[in-house]
């Protein structure tokens, strides 16, 4: 009889017949972003699918989006590999090399299970010929650790932010556009900071790093205490998150109640501020009796306003009208962009609270369902909130001077997301900056001319681009005389409500993942003077 030893012997392609779920999990994952999901989307729907929890869960995405975000450096690994492109390999097979180089070079999977379990999923998805290529290729790709394939990788390369980019596998014009980033902002080379080619590599280096799972407690809905006692911790940076060290985020009642969820600090930050600065009072404003005054819905009108909130939100969707569902006795906020409402959901809290109005607009009736399932909590307890989809840059002509406070969370490259977003570095291209900085603009005249005089706009982006942020607010300024820009510093505060440091030039705020650990979020405060 053959004992163990025997076994762990025979070559890696004559063990195991098929693959092991979490591996299989993780391929699903990366077949479905090479389709055009969502790494962070699809990720829970396979693992529930594959009924994967604890620590199998736990390896499916970190082997997933790992992966994803590493693919770049793997795929030349792969090449020296394989002797051809990985364009020229079937590109099934060309995710089951990555998931086993990931796993040899940064894991820390024995060599003979990253390769026998990967042949095994090879021979299980593609058949016997794939799975002899796919035991060759990881021979070849395990006979390196990863320092020794990037200084193989990068000999010759003489150009640092080239060798940066094989490196830490960016593109390398996200490479040169963090480094602009950075110097736009003033978040290196000052007085006690690090220089600017240490702020990139430690920018880029919090880029391949999984996130802390920040976890908001939805203002009046839920605290973070009850979030405590469900195993999170509390945040130093935000009042109202929590960080959950392991765990399913979905098992805990309140997130599954809607009155919690999963946010990332900066954005929880960035609603606060704007619900936090300033209106000034709203001048007298003669109304004839058929306008405002007449429409008017008061805050605290019925208890089954939910109702009414969710049947007029569906009825109107082309509308998002404030002035149809105007109110004399609360101010009137407005979410621009506001799918799937996580940022919603923290301004509808505070505002309900307050006694607010919120309106939610989206342009994708898709992603306006997301917000209406976001807001569920809030709707159900009588917010007066209502969610309508159509196109942001009309609502300043359709709605002129209407509302008090606008948050503009304008589409982006998504630049300051990418360690949440792991595919976006390879999905996205250098010329969306400019297409999408046109669209920012649009968006951004169009928010100011829907808020009155002497209300706020706080124009947001989870990008850090110079192009859609600091030019994006110069080139508005700068053709308008009826808006001021305001410091937005003093609304950063932390959960010990001290000002947050290092964040940006003043004075707009710009948020980092390797200083304050969250998205790179840019926020800037817009004052409407006439
Ligand atoms: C950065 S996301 C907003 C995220 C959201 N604030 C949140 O916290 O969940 C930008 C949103 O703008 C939407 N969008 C894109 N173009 C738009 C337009 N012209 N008008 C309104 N929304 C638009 C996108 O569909 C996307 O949902």
């Amino acid at each position: 009889m053959r004992g163990a030893g025997h076994r762990s012997a025979a070559a890696p392609s004559e063990r195991r017949r098929s693959g092991d779920p979490a591996r299989t999990a993780a391929l699903a994952v990366l077949r479905a972003v090479d389709d055009g999901a969502y790494a962070n989307l699809e990720m829970p729907k396979v693992l529930r699918r594959h009924d994967l929890s604890g620590r199998d869960a736990a390896f499916a995405t970190e082997l997933a989006l790992g992966t994803i975000r590493r693919q770049g450096l793997y795929d030349r690994v792969i090449e020296v590999g394989a002797g051809r492109a990985p364009a020229d390999i079937d590109p099934i097979v060309l995710d089951i090399l990555r998931l086993g180089v990931h796993q040899l070079l940064s894991l820390r999977v024995p060599t003979h299970a990253a390769t026998s379990e990967t042949v095994a999923l090879a021979r299980e998805h593609s058949g016997a010929g794939a799975s002899g290529f796919v035991n060759a290729v990881l021979r070849r790709a395990g006979e390196r650790d990863r320092d020794t394939w990037i200084a193989d990788l990068t000999r010759g390369v003489e150009n640092a932010d080239d060798v940066r980019a094989i490196a830490t596998s960016h593109p390398a014009w996200v490479v040169s556009a963090l480094r602009q980033a950075l110097r736009g902002h003033e978040a290196a080379g000052g007085e006690g900071q690090a220089s600017l080619d240490d702020a990139l590599d430690a920018l880029l280096a919090a880029d391949n790093e999984a996130p802390r799972v920040a976890l908001v407690a939805r203002p009046g809905l839920a605290d973070v205490d009850e979030l405590v006692e469900a195993g999170a911790e509390l945040s130093d940076l935000s009042p109202i998150a929590a960080t959950l060290p392991f765990g399913d985020p979905a098992n805990i009642p309140a997130v599954r109640e809607t009155r919690a969820a999963v946010q990332d600090e900066g954005s929880q930050l960035l609603a606060i501020a704007l619900a936090e600065a300033p209106v000034e009072p709203a001048k007298p404003v003669e109304t004839n009796d058929d306008a405002a005054g007449e429409s008017t819905t008061p805050i605290d009108d019925s208890a089954t306003q939910a109702e009414d909130v969710e049947n007029e939100a569906s009825e109107s969707d082309e509308q998002t009208a404030g002035a149809s569902a105007s109110t004399t006795t609360g101010e009137q906020w407005l979410d621009m962009c506001a799918g799937p409402g996580g940022k919603a959901a923290v301004l509808g809290s505070i505002a309900h609270l307050r006694g607010h109005v919120l309106f939610c607009n989206e342009s994708s009736e898709h992603r306006t369902e997301l917000v209406r399932r976001t807001l569920r909590a809030l709707l159900d307890d009588g917010a007066e909130i209502y969610v309508g989809t159509g196109d942001g840059r009309e609502l300043g002509s359709e709605e002129p001077a209407t509302y008090d406070r606008v948050l503009l969370d304008a589409p982006c490259t998504g630049l300051g997301a990418m360690r949440r977003r792991p595919e976006s570095r390879w999905r996205r291209r250098p010329f969306d900056v400019a297409e999408l900085a046109t669209l920012q603009v649009e968006l951004l005249n169009s928010a100011l001319d829907a808020t009155r005089p002497g209300g706020i706009v706080g124009y947001a982006t989870c990008s850090p681009h110079p192009a859609e942020t600091l030019a994006v607010i110069g080139e508005v300024l700068g053709a308008r005389d009826d808006v001021v820009q305001e410091d937005a510093w003093p609304y950063f505060l932390d959960a010990y409500d001290e000002p947050i440091e290092r964040i940006g030039t003043l004075p707009s705020v710009q948020l980092w993942p390797h200083v304050h650990g969250t998205d790179a979020m840019f926020f800037a405060l817009l004052r409407k003077t006439r």
